[in-house]
C-alpha cells in the first residue's frame, strides 16, 4: 500500500514515497523542488512513479500552491489529504491558543520528533528546531504536550531584510566565525547566532520549566548549516516532517488489514 508524503514550504516542496502508510515503511523514491518548478512534477519525476494508494501532506505556502500541486496530483487516482493542525493527534496535545492556526509543518515535526525520541527511549522533554524559510523552535513537554514555541526569520530572509533596509550591505555570503572582520562573515555569523542564541533559550527555558534536560533534534533545509554553530548537541535528523506523516497516517488508517 505505497504512501506518498508531500512537505509544501515557503520555499521547495519535498516529497517522499513509502511502500506502506506507517512508521519503518521502506523509502522508494523522494525528491525536493523549488516552488518555481513544482509544475513540472507530473511530467518529470512523478511520472516514472507507481500509482501511490494513500497521500497525506503539509503544505504552509498558501492556497494558489496547494492547488498547482494538485493539479500534478491528477496523474493519480487519488484523494489529496493535508493535515491541519488540531487540539490532538498521534499521541501529541497541542497547546496553542488557536490550535488550528499552528503551522501544520511544525504540528507535524513535532509528532514525528515525539515518536522519534520514543522510539529511542523513556519519555522526556523535547525541542524542535526547524530551519527552513523561517525557523521554528519548539516545545514538546514529556507527557507530549506542545508548550509553545518561537518563529523567527530564516537565514536567507535576515540577509535580504539587511540588504533592503541598509545602504551599505550588499555582500556576498561569507563564513561563519566567532569574530568576524568582514562584511560578509558578520553577516552571516550573525544571523546564524541569531538562530543558535534562539534555539539556546529555548532549551533554557525547557530545562527549567520541566527540570530536565530536553532531548534535541533539528531538521529543515537549512539544518546542516546550523549543526556546527549551536551551543549544545543537536540530533540533526533528515526528515521529521515525513516522519510525523508517517505517523498520521498509521494512526488515522488503524493497524494493517490482513488479507482474507
Ligand atoms: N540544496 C538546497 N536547496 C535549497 N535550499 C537549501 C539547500 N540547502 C540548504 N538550503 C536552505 O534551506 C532553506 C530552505 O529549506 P526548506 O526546508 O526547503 O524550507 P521550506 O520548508 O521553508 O520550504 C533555504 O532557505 C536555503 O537556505
Ligand atoms: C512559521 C511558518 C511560516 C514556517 O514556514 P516554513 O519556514 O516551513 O516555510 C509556518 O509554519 C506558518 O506559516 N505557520 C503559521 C503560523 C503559526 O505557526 O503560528
Ligand atoms: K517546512
Amino acid at each position: 500500500m505505497t504512501f506518498l508524503a508531500i512537505d509544501v514550504g515557503n520555499t521547495r516542496l519535498k516529497w517522499a514515497l513509502y511502500d506502506a502508510p506507517r512508521p519503518g515503511a521502506t523509502l522508494l523514491a523522494h525528491g525536493a523542488e523549488f516552488l518555481d518548478h513544482i509544475d513540472r512534477l507530473a511530467e518529470g519525476r512523478w511520472a516514472q512513479l507507481p500509482q501511490p494508494q494513500h497521500m497525506l501532506g503539509c503544505v504552509v505556502a498558501g492556497d494558489a500552491v496547494r492547488r498547482r500541486v494538485h493539479e500534478q496530483l491528477e496523474i493519480w487516482d487519488l484523494t489529496p489529504s493535508w493535515v491541519v493542525s488540531s487540539a490532538q493527534e498521534a499521541g501529541l496535545v497541542n497547546g496553542y491558543d488557536h490550535p488550528s492556526r499552528l503551522g501544520p509543518d511544525r504540528w507535524v515535526a513535532m509528532i514525528g520528533a515525539r515518536h522519534h525520541v520514543l522510539a529511542r527511549g523513556p519519555a522526556r522533554p523535547l525541542v524542535v528546531a526547524m530551519v527552513g524559510t523561517a525557523v521554528t523552535v519548539e516545545c514538546v513537554d514529556a507527557q507530549g504536550r506542545f508548550m509553545g514555541g518561537l518563529i523567527l526569520p530564516g537565514h536567507g530572509i535576515m540577509l535580504r531584510a539587511l540588504e533592503s533596509g541598509t545602504a551599505g550591505l550588499h555582500v556576498p555570503t561569507g563564513e561563519v566565525r566567532r569574530f568576524p572582520t568582514n562584511t560578509s562573515d558578520a553577516l552571516t555569523s550573525g544571523g546564524t547566532y541569531a538562530i543558535a542564541g534562539a534555539v539556546e533559550r529555548m532549551v533554557q527555558h525547557v530545562s527549567l520549566h520541566c527540570g530536565a534536560e530536553p532531548a534535541c533534534l533539528m531538521t529543515g533545509g537549512a539544518g546542516w548549516k546550523m549543526a556546527p554553530s549551536m551551543t549544545r548537541p543537536f540530533e540533526l535528523v533528515d526528515n521529521l516532517i515525513f516522519d510525523g506523516l508517517l505517523e498520521i497516517a498509521a494512526h488515522r488508517l488503524g493497524p494493517p488489514q490482513a488479507k482474507p
